[in-house]
C-alpha cells in the first residue's frame, strides 16, 4: 500500500484472488416459533445501554465516529498527479488508488451476482490529438479531464458483459443519474436506508441522500476518479465481498487508540451463504482475559426477546447461556476494541450495541435463530416496532468475538450454509460450524448488501460437550444506523 504521508492509517492491501490465497492491493428463521436474539430483560439492557451511548456521544465522554476520516488515505500516485484542476488538488485527502486491474477486480466479483452490491470503475478520459476521447494514463487521472467512463458491474458479478457510459461534465448528480440507471438502484424508502457508495477499501465517498454544495462535489468526483475501483452496497453499509469460500484478504486497521500501533488481520471467507468471514488473532489473550474478568460478577441466565408467537414460553427453551452487557464508557480498553471492531467492518461505532458476553457451560447452548429483528414477527410490540422504525432499522451484522477455546462442542452453527432449507429442529447443531479459538472474531450479516434481511443466516451455539470446557464469547451487534433509544 501506497501511502504519502510516513504516518500509517488503516487500509488494505489486495494483489491476487486465488481461492485460499492471501490478497493485496496493487499500489480490498428463527426457532420453532421463534425466539429473538435480544433477551427480554436483555432487551431492557440493550434498550439502556443504547440510551447511554447516546448521552455519552451527546456530552461528548465518547469520541465520534472518526472512522471514515481515519481510514481516508492519500495514496502516494493520488498526490503527485494532482497537478491538475484546482479542486482536485486542494482536496484534503482521497482514498487510496485501487486501480481496476484484473487482479484487484477478482478481489471483488463473484462468479454469480451478489443482490445489492455493486463494482464501478470509474476512468478519466481525454481528447486526443485525432479527436478521440481516450483513457488518461493512471497517473494523469486527476488532471483536467473530457469526461470519466464509467464501467459496471452488476451485482459485482464477474460476467463477460458489463456495461460502459460516459458522463461529461464534473457534476456528482450527473454520475448518480447514470450509476441509479445503470445499476437499477433502489431509492431510499420508509423500511429501506439510501443506498452508499464506497472506496474499495471500505470508505464511505457519497450516498443516495448526501446533499452536496460545490466545494463537496468536487471533493466527491476527486474522489471517485483517485479511487478508480469503488463499490456499491444497496443497503447504504460497508459489507466485505466474499468472493469465495477460503478467499483470504489482508486488511490493516486502525492505530490502536491505546498503543499507536496498527496491525495487519487476515479475513478468512468461510461461507458465502451466509456471509460469514473469519479473522484470527484479532483480540489479543490478555484483552479475552480482561473481558471475561469484566462481565463475570453481573452475568445472569440469558433472555430471549420473544417473538408473538412464542409469548409465556419460558427463554431456556432455547437458550441456557449466561450474558451480561458490557458498556465501554470509561474504559479504554473495551474502548479500543470497539474502534478497532469499527475498523475491521467499516461501520461506524456509532452503530455498535454494547458488547454482549456469554458464558456456557456444559451442555448449555442457544438454538438456531437470526440476530436480526423480522418485524412481522412483532406485530403485538410496539416497542420493538418502534425501536427497529417497523424494520428500516435492524442489526445489520454480528461481530461474534470467541474469548476462550473450546475443546469439545460450543462451535457456531450456521445450519443453512450454502442455502439450505431451514431445518426441521432447530436445537440440531448443523450445517458449517464455526469452532471457537481465542481471540478468533467471525463476522456474520444479518442483512444483505440490499439491506434485506438475509434468512440465511440462521445460527446457533451448539452445545459445549467437554465436563471441563466452559465457553466464553461476545455478540458485538452492529446496526444498519446510529443506534437510537425508545422507551419501553
Ligand atoms: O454462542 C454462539 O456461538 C452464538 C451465540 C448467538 O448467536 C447469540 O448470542 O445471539
Ligand atoms: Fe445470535
Amino acid at each position: 500500500m501506497a501511502a504519502s504521508s510516513s504516518k500509517k492509517k488503516a487500509g488494505t492491501k489486495v494483489t491476487k484472488v486465488k481461492k485460499g490465497a492471501v490478497s493485496y492491493y496493487g499500489a480490498g428463521d428463527t426457532p420453532p416459533s421463534n425466539s429473538k436474539p435480544n433477551d427480554r430483560p436483555a432487551g431492557v439492557h440493550f434498550a439502556t445501554a443504547s440510551f447511554a451511548v447516546l448521552l455519552c456521544f451527546a456530552c461528548g465522554v465518547l469520541s465520534p465516529p472518526l472512522l471514515h476520516l481515519r481510514d481516508e488515505l492519500l495514496s502516494s500516485q493520488s498526490v503527485s498527479a494532482a497537478s491538475g484542476s484546482s479542486s482536485d488538488r486542494h482536496s484534503l485527502s482521497l482514498p487510496q488508488h485501487v486501480p481496476c486491474t484484473k487482479a484487484n477486480l477478482d478481489s471483488f466479483l463473484h462468479s454469480a451476482p451478489v443482490k445489492g452490491l455493486h463494482v464501478v470503475c470509474v476512468e478519466s478520459l481525454q481528447v486526443d490529438d485525432d479527436g478521440n476521447e481516450v483513457p488518461l494514463a493512471a497517473e494523469r487521472r486527476l488532471e483536467t479531464r473530457s469526461s470519466i467512463r464509467l464501467t459496471f458491474y452488476k451485482g459485482a458479478h464477474a460476467a463477460r458483459l458489463k456495461r460502459r457510459v460516459n458522463v461529461k461534465s464534473n457534476s456528482w448528480e450527473d454520475v448518480k443519474v447514470k450509476l441509479v440507471t445503470g445499476l437499477s438502484l433502489m431509492p431510499e424508502t420508509p423500511i429501506l436506508q439510501p443506498w452508499a457508495l464506497f472506496s474499495a477499501m471500505g470508505d464511505r465517498i457519497v450516498g443516495e441522500r448526501d446533499k452536496l454544495n460545490n466545494e463537496m462535489n468536487d471533493r466527491t468526483m476527486s474522489s471517485l476518479v483517485s479511487s478508480e475501483l469503488l463499490v456499491i452496497a444497496e443497503g447504504g453499509n460497508w459489507i466485505w465481498p466474499g468472493v469465495s469460500e477460503g478467499f483470504r484478504r489482508e486488511i490493516e486497521l486502525a492505530p490502536s487508540t491505546i498503543t499507536g500501533n496498527s496491525k495487519n488481520v487476515t479475513i478468512e471467507t468461510l461461507s458465502m451463504k451466509p456471509l460469514v468471514l473469519s479473522i484470527s488473532g484479532f483480540l489479543a489473550d490478555e484483552e479475552c482475559d480482561y473481558i471475561m474478568e469484566k462481565a463475570a460478577p453481573t452475568m445472569k441466565y440469558s433472555g430471549v426477546s420473544l417473538k408473538d408467537a412464542d409469548k409465556g414460553r419460558p427463554a431456556s427453551d432455547w437458550r441456557t447461556s449466561q450474558s451480561t452487557f458490557v458498556a465501554a464508557m470509561g474504559d479504554p480498553i473495551l474502548r479500543d476494541i470497539e474502534l478497532r471492531t469499527a475498523s475491521l467492518t467499516r461501520v461506524p461505532v456509532t452503530h455498535q450495541e454494547f458488547v454482549q458476553v456469554l458464558r456456557y457451560g456444559v451442555t448449555e447452548k442457544y438454538d438456531a435463530h437470526h440476530d436480526f429483528f423480522d418485524p412481522s414477527s412483532y406485530r403485538s410490540d410496539p416497542g420493538t416496532l418502534q425501536l427497529i422504525e417497523n424494520g428500516k432499522k435492524n442489526r445489520y451484522a454480528t461481530v461474534f468475538w470467541y474469548l476462550t477455546d473450546v475443546a469439545r462442542g460450543g462451535e457456531t452453527c450456521f445450519p443453512r450454509h450454502g442455502g439450505a432449507p431451514p431445518p426441521r429442529d432447530f436445537s440440531m447443531c448443523t450445517g458449517l460450524k464455526v469452532k471457537p479459538q481465542k481471540g478468533k472474531v467471525i463476522i456474520f450479516y444479518s442483512l444483505d448488501a440490499s439491506g434485506e434481511m438475509d434468512p440465511l443466516s440462521l445460527h446457533g451455539a451448539c452445545p459445549v460437550l467437554g465436563k471441563e470446557d466452559i465457553k466464553w464469547a461476545a455478540n458485538k451487534w452492529l446496526w444498519n444506523a446510529p443506534m437510537s433509544y425508545v422507551p419501553p
